[in-house]
């Protein structure tokens, strides 16, 4: 059904409600009153003409008088209502009848009626009226009535429509549009409405509620207000909770560091583990959330301790402790276990005081701590701590005695001829016994004492607390004599010995680097005395200290200033006192000091390594000295030329430039004699046996210097295809007075000749030696019987052999 608009409704409602009843009201009386005028007007009349025909008729029947029975029809047909009139005999035949078929029209009604005489039927009389008269008048007074009603709902619905309209149409749909801003929200604006009637009761209603509401809006909208910025507050609150929950969450597992957080009551069941926990112990997060954290703890008394720190001070730091993984044992001392940096606070989250532990891995950085500190204060050959962590001790036991007001001793160990058991046995051997040296050191050292190796083969003490100070003297000469006694490296015997020096804090020095250096002077007296010895700290062996660092200084001045000359003695043929051969013999001449000895300045130049310079410069010059002895006085003169080992070791020695000296200068090999000493020979290493190699396939000739006084071993005189041996001069000097010397003298010629090998006597200094040597079969002799060593221009080249007592 469609829609209707108010307005509308109440027009088809004024419209019906008034034409309708009008309508049936006027049909209803309009009806009435035409049936009555039919009643009245064609049904009373008909009855009438029939009845008065019925009567009128019997006699003009009767008497067949049709004349006075026309008459009689005709005066009724009058009425202009009547259509039809019959009148028949009683045989039924029309007697006479009337009919007027104009009239015929509209609704036509009958009536019979008999005609009777003396109550016999003789005939009937048929009336029939037309109602279309009648209804012609109906209808125009209906039409008339119609009209009226028309004109009066006309007016009366126009009347009511412009009231309706006026009075409740338009304010409503005022209202209407009022409500409709209502309804958009438009409160600002009042109602401009001064009826007093409903609708304006209905609007200043409206009116109020309008202000009403405005007011509950604009209360509205500020409490809205509130509560949208409540809740972009809430929201971002909520969203910096989740975030920073979510941050914690991310934190809390992306960390490599395990965490647990255990709540702080009976048992501490873990709340919370991260994956660097669960990975770092094991187990999965369900298995773990709500286990005690105790069974983390490998020992019980750590927990029980680092809960005690925590609940006094709220945190803890570093604290380390043993944790196990999952399936290791309580308390057990295997390999699985963790050894962890705790870190870690108790903090408060509602009513619950939570234990948030950090549980750092520190096993491997431990053990590689462990492992670097060992490695850098640990000797890895011996195991004695290095020299750095000796000289931290040192400090410490300094300081300890400093306060305490008591000594301690400082004592240097340094073997000697270890270079040789090196350099001859291999580093391996040498090892070995360094090793064994430690291990004698190490005896006699007590438990406060501190025994290092400083490297190399020295070796260091500290005895600290010392009762008395003449005990270090025994406890370093028990040292001495335990390192004294052979050493068997690879099924060889070796003998070594050991100089010592002694210091003492604080009577000899207060600082460190001075005692270290009192010890070394110390040492290096000893050594320089002979060694085997310990020497204590006297300021004089500083002066010599000082006197040897002076001279290094001079040393490198003089290589620089060429204040070097090179003097030769004779090496006389014992059999016929010719001198075809001589030593080349170094000199120093210091600008204030003199002539300052090799034996002093040659170690230096050999520790400084300028010996490789040195010993270059001695080599050509002695080359250019033998190529004009050679031309001046024999053809086959021979220069011997001490190279050092240290020459050999490190490619010191440029032998083909030697070589080409030699050539440069016309000298054939055998112009020059090599001397080397023995513990160079034993030297199993390949470098210096090429080099000797070398030498020979040049035709320079070997010489074997200080024989007798290392190790005497025949075995390298034949390998390194020695020419020849020199006996060294503290044999030659006991020859006429030690039989034993003499004994020694003559085995070590008789098998040098058995090896095809020349011996020369050094140190020759008296006609009795001399003759002693040359009975023995000794070929060549050396000294200052003959000559001392000299410029080249003093050579003496022929010797008188006066006395001498050949067998
Ligand atoms: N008491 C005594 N001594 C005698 C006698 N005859 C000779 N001498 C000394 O004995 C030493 C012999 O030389 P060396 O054993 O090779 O011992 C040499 C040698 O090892 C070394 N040396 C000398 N010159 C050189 C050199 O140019 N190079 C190297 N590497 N070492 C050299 O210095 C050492 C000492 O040399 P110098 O002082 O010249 O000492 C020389 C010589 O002067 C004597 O009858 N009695």
């Amino acid at each position: 059904m469609p829609k209707l608009s108010l307005r509308q409704v109440i027009t088809l409602g004024v419209a019906l409600g008034i034409t309708l009843p009008a309508l049936l009201l006027g049909s209803l009386v309009l009806k009435e009153r035409h049936e009555r005028e039919l009643a009245l007007r064609i049904g009373e009349p008909m009855a009438q003409y029939a009845q008065l025909l019925s009567s009128a008729m019997a006699m003009p029947i009767w008497n067949v008088d049709k004349a006075v029975a026309k008459q009689l029809v005709d005066s009724v047909m009058r009425n202009p209502d009547v259509v039809e009139l019959t009148v028949m005999d009683e045989f039924g035949n029309v007697f006479v009848s009337a009919e007027e078929n104009t009239r015929r029209r509209g609704t036509v009604l009958r009536q019979q009626r008999g005609v009777n005489l003396d109550g016999r039927p003789i005939g009937m009389v048929t009336v029939a009226l037309s109602t279309a008269r009648i209804e012609q008048q109906w209808w125009g007074d209906f039409a008339q009535l119609g009209l009226a009603l028309l004109a009066q709902v006309g007016v009366s619905f126009l009347l009511v429509f412009l009231l309706v309209d006026r009075r409740v149409v338009r304010p409503l749909y005022k209202l209407q549009l009022a409500t409709a801003k209502l309804a958009r929200g438009e409160l600002e604006q009042p109602l401009d409405w001064h009826r007093r009637d409903e609708i304006g009761s209905l609007a200043l209603g409206l009116d109020q509620m309008r202000a009403a509401l405005g007011a509950l809006i604009a209360e509205r909208d500020i409490k809205n207000a509130d509560l949208r910025q409540e809740l972009h507050d809430r929201l971002q609150a909520e969203e910096a909770l989740r975030l920073t929950d979510a941050k914690f969450k991310a934190i809390f597992h992306a960390s490599p560091l395990a965490m647990t957080v255990s709540r702080h009551a009976p048992g501490h069941p873990i709340v919370d583990i991260n994956d660097a926990g669960l990975r770092q112990f094991g187990g999965s997060r369900e298995m773990r959330l709500g286990q005690s954290h105790g069974l983390l703890w490998r020992r019980a008394r750590d927990q029980a301790h680092a809960l005690e720190v925590i609940e006094h001070t709220g945190e803890i730091k570093g604290f380390e402790a043993w944790l196990r993984r999952i399936g290791d044992q309580a308390g057990d001392e295997d390999d699985n276990a963790i050894l962890c940096e705790i870190s870690g606070r108790m903090v408060a989250l509602g009513s619950e005081q939570l234990i948030i532990l950090v549980l750092e891995d520190v096993t491997e950085r431990k053990r590689a701590a462990e492992m670097i500190w060992n490695q850098a204060n640990f000797d890895r050959l011996t195991g004695l701590p290095n020299r750095h962590l000796f000289q931290e001790r040192l400090e410490q036991e300094m300081a300890e005695a400093a306060r305490e007001g008591r000594s301690l001793a400082l004592v240097f160990f340094d073997l000697d001829l270890f270079k040789e058991v090196n350099d001859t046995l291999g580093h391996e051997m040498g090892d070995v016994l360094l090793q064994e040296a430690a291990r004698r050191l190490r005896v006699g050292v007590r438990q406060n004492d501190l025994l290092a190796r400083l490297g190399g083969d020295e070796f260091t003490l500290i005895l600290s607390g010392l009762a008395d100070i003449g005990d270090v003297h025994q406890i370093v000469q028990d040292a001495l004599e335990r390192l004294v006694e052979p050493f068997v490296l690879g099924g060889q015997q070796v003998h070594i010995s050991t100089s010592a020096g002694v210091t003492f804090y604080p009577q000899d020095a207060t600082l460190v680097e001075t005692l270290l250096k009192n010890a070394d002077q110390a040492m290096y007296a000893a050594k320089s005395q002979g060694r085997n010895r310990y020497n204590v700290f006297t300021p004089s062996m500083q002066d010599a200290a000082q006197k040897r660092m002076r001279l290094i200084n001079d040393l490198r001045v003089a290589m620089a200033e060429k204040q070097f000359s090179i003097h030769y003695q004779p090496i006389v043929d014992l059999r016929t006192g010719q001198v075809h051969k001589a030593e080349a013999l170094i000199r120093w001449r210091h600008p204030v000091e003199g002539l300052v000895s090799p034996a002093d300045f040659i170690p230096i130049a050999e520790e400084t390594g300028m010996i490789v310079e040195l010993g270059d410069w001695v080599f050509r010059e002695a080359v250019k000295q033998v190529a004009a002895w050679r031309r001046t006085h024999h053809p086959q003169f021979q220069v011997s030329v001490n190279v050092s080992p240290m020459q050999f070791r490190n490619e010191g020695i440029d032998q083909a430039s030697w070589l080409a000296h030699l050539s440069a200068m016309g000298v054939p090999g055998q112009g020059v004699l090599v001397e080397i000493t023995e513990g160079l020979l034993m030297d199993a290493g390949h470098n210096v046996s090429g080099q000797l190699q070398v030498f020979r396939q040049a035709g320079i000739g070997l010489s074997l210097d200080d024989f007798g006084t290392g190790y005497s071993s025949l075995s390298y005189l034949k390998k390194f295809d020695i020419d020849f041996l020199k006996i060294d001069q503290s044999f030659v000097r006991n020859l006429t007075t030690d039989p034993d010397d003499m004994a020694l003298c003559n085995v070590i010629i008789v098998m040098a000749h058995t090896l095809g090998l020349k011996v020369v006597a050094e140190g020759v200094e008296t006609p009795a030696q001399r003759d002693l040597l040359a009975a023995a079969g000794c070929d060549y002799g050396q000294g200052y019987l003959f000559a001392r060593p000299a410029p080249a221009g003093e050579m003496p080249f022929a010797l008188p052999m006066a006395g001498l007592n050949r067998p």
